[in-house]
């Protein structure tokens, strides 16, 4: 059964900082050679698709509107309104920001790597003034407005991280939709896992297997009530799209 209503979601390509296996969060990391491919070949798919969008969103991260301006430069689609968030920025990775995911596996041990990877509730440390990213997140203009002072995370868990991307989902992507716009958004592997836990009604539990590749996009289709006919069908072949998870996965691995 087709849903009455479609959308598409993309992880960024891979980011210089996914390559060195860092914990990113809202640093605000390039894509590396191989993010800007995966970028291109992403928009090949959604040309080969024949997916056309009207709208797309993005968030404030250069990895996100990187990938996206390439996707749609692939798919002859450039001239459409994009709207930014910091609402679908990845989740702030508190104390966590900038250390490297296997390294910090070796010291505290895979169990406690995936908890504060993966847990629905367990934010990361927080981020303190002493940090070495501290300031040049705190300070940086993009957020001159936006979130308030009051909202600015110095740490997300994966259910902070949902409070503050759901009401983006539900007062402006929702409405959008109803209006009979084609969507595409572009974040980050968290922030869109949010969205498929909302959308996918998974458990706290089961949203911890979920590992989301980069630059491969994936589709939804909803019904009337914005409830999916069709989860997260991805445009990409099993095998490749198997092996993207798993390598994924195994980034909190002490090696
Ligand atoms: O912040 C980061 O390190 C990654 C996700 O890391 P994991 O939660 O998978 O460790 O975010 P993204 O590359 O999607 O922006």
């Amino acid at each position: 059964m087709a849903g009455k209503y479609k959308i598409v979601m993309v992880r960024h390509g891979e980011s210089e900082w996914n390559q060195k296996n860092l914990f990113c969060g809202w640093f605000d990391a390039n894509l590396s050679e191989k993010g800007k491919e995966e970028a291109q070949a992403a928009g090949k798919a959604i040309k080969e698709a024949g997916l056309k969008f009207d709208v797309a969103h993005t968030s404030v991260l250069t990895r996100a509107q990187v990938t996206l301006n390439s996707i749609l430069t692939e798919s002859g689609q450039t001239g459409i309104p994009i709207e930014k968030t910091w609402r679908l920025n990845e989740r702030h990775y508190g104390g966590l920001t900038g250390l490297n995911k296997s390294e910090t596996a070796a010291k505290y041990g895979e169990e406690q790597v995936q908890i504060w990877r993966r847990s629905f509730d367990t934010p990361p440390p927080p981020m303190e003034p002493d940090h070495a990213y501290y300031n040049t997140i705190v300070q940086d203009t993009r957020y001159a407005n936006d979130p308030k002072p009051e909202e600015f995370p110095m740490f997300e868990s994966l259910k902070l991280t949902i409070a503050r991307t759901l009401p983006y989902w539900n007062n402006t992507i929702i409405p959008q939709m109803k209006e009979g716009k084609k969507i595409i958004i572009a974040a980050h592997g968290n922030s869109l896992r949010g969205i498929v836990k909302h959308l996918d009604n998974l458990s706290d539990d089961a949203i911890m297997a979920l590992n989301l590749p980069t630059g491969i996009p994936f589709v939804y289709e909803l019904d009337e009530n914005f409830k999916p006919v069709v989860s997260m069908q991805f445009l990409g072949d099993e095998e490749t799209v198997r092996k993207a998870i798993e390598s994924v996965a195994a980034q909190g691995k002490a090696k």
